[in-house]
C-alpha cells in the first residue's frame, strides 16, 4: 500500500515580514496578502492534515485562504477532470473548465490563471510560461508522466510543478494485465471477427502465460504492481530498473536485472519507465535485434521509449509477435497510423489511468495539491522544488525566518557599485550533516540576498536557480558544535566575500563582511556583526552605530529616537576591548526619519552608523 508522504505548510507571514509566500513571489495577489504583528510568537498546530506553523495572534490559519469572494485564486483546468476534485478546487478559487483548448486558446488564458490542471493531453510549454507573465504559480498534473510539462521553463519563472504520483497506479497496472491477456488471447481480433459475422476458431488460438518469463522495464510504482500481478498468473517475473532497489523486487518474487538480459530471456516485455532524454526511443532496430524471436511487448508507460518505425519492422519480421501499446508518441495517432492498423497489434487510447476509482482519486490527489500549493504548503508531491519533511520544518521553521533576515542584513551592508559574487553560510550543529537538510535555509538567504537589490522574486522552485543566473555562488559549511542534538542549529553566519562595507564595522578580519545569528526562544537573533558580538532580536528594523566605546551612549542614541517616536524595542552593545570600538545595535519599530538619523550621526562618539531593514 502506498503511504502518502507527510505535508507542510508554512504560512507566509513566517516566512517573510512581507506578505510573500514561501513558493511565490511578494507580488502575489490579495489572497495571500497579510500583516505580521510584531510580537507574534511561533505555534505550531498538529492536525490529522498538514502540519501548519502559524503565527499566535494573527488571522487563523483557515482564513489565509481566499477570505473573500472577490480575492480568489483562478484555476484553469484544460482536461476533464473528476468531481470530487473539482469541488476541492471550488471551495477555494475559481475554477475554469476549458477542456479542449487549442495552444492558442490557451497562451490567450493563462496570464488570468493562478494555476493550471492538466492531464496527458495538454502541452505546458515555455510559451505558456511566458505568455502567463508571472501569474501562473501552479501547474498541477492530474496524472503521474509529468513529459508534456516543460520542467526547466516553469523553474525558470518560479512555477511550482505537482503531480498526483499515486492515485492511478492501480489502474494503469490493472491495463497493463488486461493488454497482456487480451494481446495473449487475440481477445480484440477475434471480437471484431465475431462482430463481423464470422467464427474463427482456429485463426485466434492464443498463447499461455503460466510458466512464461515476463520482463518489467522499469519497476517504480507501476512495474511492481504489474509483476505482483503477473506472479499471481504462474509467470516468472525478471525486472530492470537502474534505480530500484534490489529488496523490493526480491519481496514481490522478481528477479532485477540488465537491460540486455531482460530482453534478451523475456516472452513479454512490459514497458514501466518514465519518458526521459536516456529512455527515449530505447526500444530500437538495435534493441529489438537482441530479444528472442517471438516476442510480446505492453507499453502502457509512453510511446516515446519505443521508435515506432522500429517496432513496425520488427513486427513485419517477426522478431516481435505482437505489440499491445497504449500509448503513443503522438497522441492521438494519425489514422492511417501502420502500428495501429497492423493486425498484430491492439491499441487503446491511453486508457491506462482512465477508470472511474483512479479518476476521482487522481482528482482529489491533484486537487488538494494545487489548492495546498496555493496556501503556501511545501507539496509533497512536488517534481522542481524540494520536499521538506513536516518534523524537517518545523524544527526548521525559526531558523528559516533567521536566514532570510541574515540575507537582508549582509546585503544592505554592501556598499554601492561591489556586487555580491561568493556567499558562504557557515551551519554551527551539534546534528551529525546528514541530519540537517539545509536546502530551505539556503533558499531563504538567497532570497534575503537577491530581493533586495532586484526585482527577482525568489521562492523555494527557483531559489538555486536564481542564484545561478545571477552569478551568486553559496557555498555551505557545517562546524559541529557540543551542544543539545534536540537543537537543529547554535547559528548561521552569512559571509560575503570580496565586497566593500558601508559599514566597516561589519567586515572581519579576513575582510568578508559577516553577520551571525541564533534562535533564542523561538526568535530569530543578531548574535554576530563583523567581529562584534550583539544580541538584539531581529524584529523590525535595525540601526548599527559603531562608536568609541564610552559611558553614556545608549542614552544620548536612546533620547535622539524617543525624541522623534521612535519606538526602540532592543539595543545591545558588543565591543571587543573596553574603552575603544563598540557596535550599538538598536532594534526599531518604526523608519527613523532622515533628520533623526543626522543626528546620531552626528552625536561625537558615533564612527559610523548604518539603517537596515529587516
Ligand atoms: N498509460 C497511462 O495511462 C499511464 C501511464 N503511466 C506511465 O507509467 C510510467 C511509470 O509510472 P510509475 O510507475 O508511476 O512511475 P515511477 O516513477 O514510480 O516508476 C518509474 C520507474 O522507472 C525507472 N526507470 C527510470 N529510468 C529507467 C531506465 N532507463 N530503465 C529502466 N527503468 C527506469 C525508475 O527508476 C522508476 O523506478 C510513467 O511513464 C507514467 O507516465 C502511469 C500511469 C498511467
Ligand atoms: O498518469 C499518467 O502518466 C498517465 O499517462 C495518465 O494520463 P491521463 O491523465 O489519463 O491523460
Amino acid at each position: 500500500m502506498a503511504i502518502a508522504p507527510s505535508k507542510c505548510f508554512l504560512s507566509p507571514q513566517i516566512l517573510t515580514n512581507r506578505p510573500s509566500l514561501l513558493y511565490f513571489p511578494a507580488k502575489s495577489p490579495s489572497y495571500v496578502s497579510f500583516s505580521t504583528p510584531k510580537s507574534s510568537t511561533l505555534t505550531l498546530r498538529k492536525s490529522a492534515g498538514p502540519a501548519r506553523i502559524s503565527a499566535a495572534s494573527t488571522v487563523p490559519a483557515e482564513t489565509h485562504a481566499g477570505a473573500s469572494s472577490e480575492s480568489k485564486p483562478t484555476v484553469l483546468v484544460s482536461e476533464k477532470l473528476g468531481e470530487a476534485g473539482l469541488e476541492v478546487l471550488r471551495s477555494f478559487a475559481d475554477v475554469d473548465c476549458a477542456y479542449g483548448l487549442s495552444p492558442e486558446e490557451l497562451l490567450a488564458r493563462i496570464s488570468r490563471c493562478d494555476a493550471l490542471i492538466v492531464r496527458s493531453g495538454t502541452k505546458v510549454t515555455r510559451a505558456v510560461f511566458e505568455a502567463a507573465k508571472g501569474r501562473l504559480r501552479v501547474v498541477g498534473r492530474a496524472g503521474v508522466g509529468i513529459d508534456n510539462v516543460d520542467l526547466q521553463a516553469a523553474t525558470e519563472h518560479g512555477c511550482l510543478v505537482v503531480n498526483a504520483p499515486t492515485a492511478n497506479t492501480v489502474a494503469a497496472a490493472e491495463h497493463g494485465i488486461a493488454l497482456l491477456a487480451a494481446m495473449a488471447r487475440n481477445v480484440s481480433m477475434a471480437d471484431a471477427s465475431m462482430k463481423a459475422g464470422k467464427w474463427q476458431r482456429n485463426k485466434y488460438v492464443g498463447v499461455s502465460l503460466v510458466g512464461k518469463t515476463l520482463a518489467v522495464m522499469g519497476f517504480g510504482k507501476v512495474g511492481s504492481e504489474v509483476a505482483r500481478r503477473a506472479k499471481g498468473l504462474g509467470m516468472h517475473v525478471i525486472a530492470h530498473d537502474p534505480y530500484a532497489p534490489s529488496d523490493r523486487a526480491r519481496a514481490i518474487g522478481a528477479e532485477l536485472v540488465s537491460f540486455d538480459e531482460a530482453i534478451s530471456t523475456a516472452d513479454f516485455i512490459s514497458l514501466h519507465m518514465p519518458l526521459t532524454p536516456a529512455t527515449s526511443k530505447v526500444f530500437n532496430d538495435e534493441t529489438f535485434g537482441k530479444m528472442k524471436k517471438g516476442v510480446r511487448i505492453i507499453n502502457v508507460a509512453r510511446g516515446g521509449v519505443i521508435d515506432e518505425d522500429a517496432l513496425l519492422r520488427a513486427l513485419d519480421k517477426g522478431t516481435v509477435a505482437q505489440a499491445a501499446l497504449d500509448v503513443f508518441t503522438a497522441e492521438p495517432p494519425s489514422k492511417d497510423n501502420k502500428l495501429v492498423q497492423h493486425e498484430n497489434v491492439i491499441v487503446t487510447p491511453h486508457l491506462g489511468a482512465s477508470t472511474m476509482e483512479a479518476q476521482e482519486g487522481v482528482a482529489i490527489e491533484i486537487a488538494e495539491a494545487v489548492v495546498g500549493a496555493l496556501k503556501g504548503e511545501l507539496a509533497a508531491t512536488a517534481v522542481n522544488a524540494p520536499m521538506v519533511p513536516a518534523e524537517v520544518l518545523s524544527e526548521l521553521a525559526p531558523y528559516v525566518i533567521l536566514a532570510e533576515k541574515l540575507g537582508r542584513l549582509a546585503v544592505q551592508l554592501v556598499a554601492g557599485g561591489s556586487g555580491v559574487k561568493g556567499v558562504k553560510v557557515v551551519y554551527t550543529s551539534a546534528r551529525d550533516p546528514d541530519d540537517l537538510d539545509t536546502r530551505l535555509l539556503r533558499a531563504m538567504i538567497t532570497k534575503g540576498i537577491v530581493e533586495p537589490i532586484s526585482s527577482v522574486f525568489v521562492n523555494l522552485v527557483n531559489a538555486d536557480y536564481t542564484a545561478k543566473q545571477r552569478g551568486l555562488r553559496i557555498r555551505e559549511e557545517r562546524v559541529s558544535h557540543d551542544g543539545p542534538p534536540d537543537v537543529p542549529l547554535d547559528s548561521i553566519r552569512v559571509h560575503l566575500a570580496n565586497v566593500r562595507s558601508k559599514f566597516a564595522g561589519s567586515i572581519s578580519d579576513a575582510g568578508d563582511i559577516i553577520v551571525e545569528g541564533r534562535v533564542k526562544d523561538g526568535v530569530p537573533h543578531l548574535s554576530l556583526v563583523g567581529s562584534f558580538g550583539v544580541n538584539v532580536s531581529l524584529e523590525g528594523n535595525l540601526i548599527l552605530c559603531r562608536q568609541v566605546d564610552q559611558p553614556g551612549m545608549i542614552g544620548r542614541v536612546g533620547n535622539i529616537l524617543g525624541g522623534s517616536n521612535v519606538n526602540v524595542n532592543f539595543m545591545s552593545v558588543g565591543r571587543t576591548v573596553a574603552r575603544k570600538q563598540a557596535i550599538m545595535a538598536i532594534g526599531v519599530d518604526e523608519e527613523p526619519t532622515k533628520e533623526t538619523l543626522r543626528k546620531i550621526g552626528e552625536v561625537p562618539a558615533v564612527e559610523e552608523f548604518v539603517f537596515l531593514k529587516l
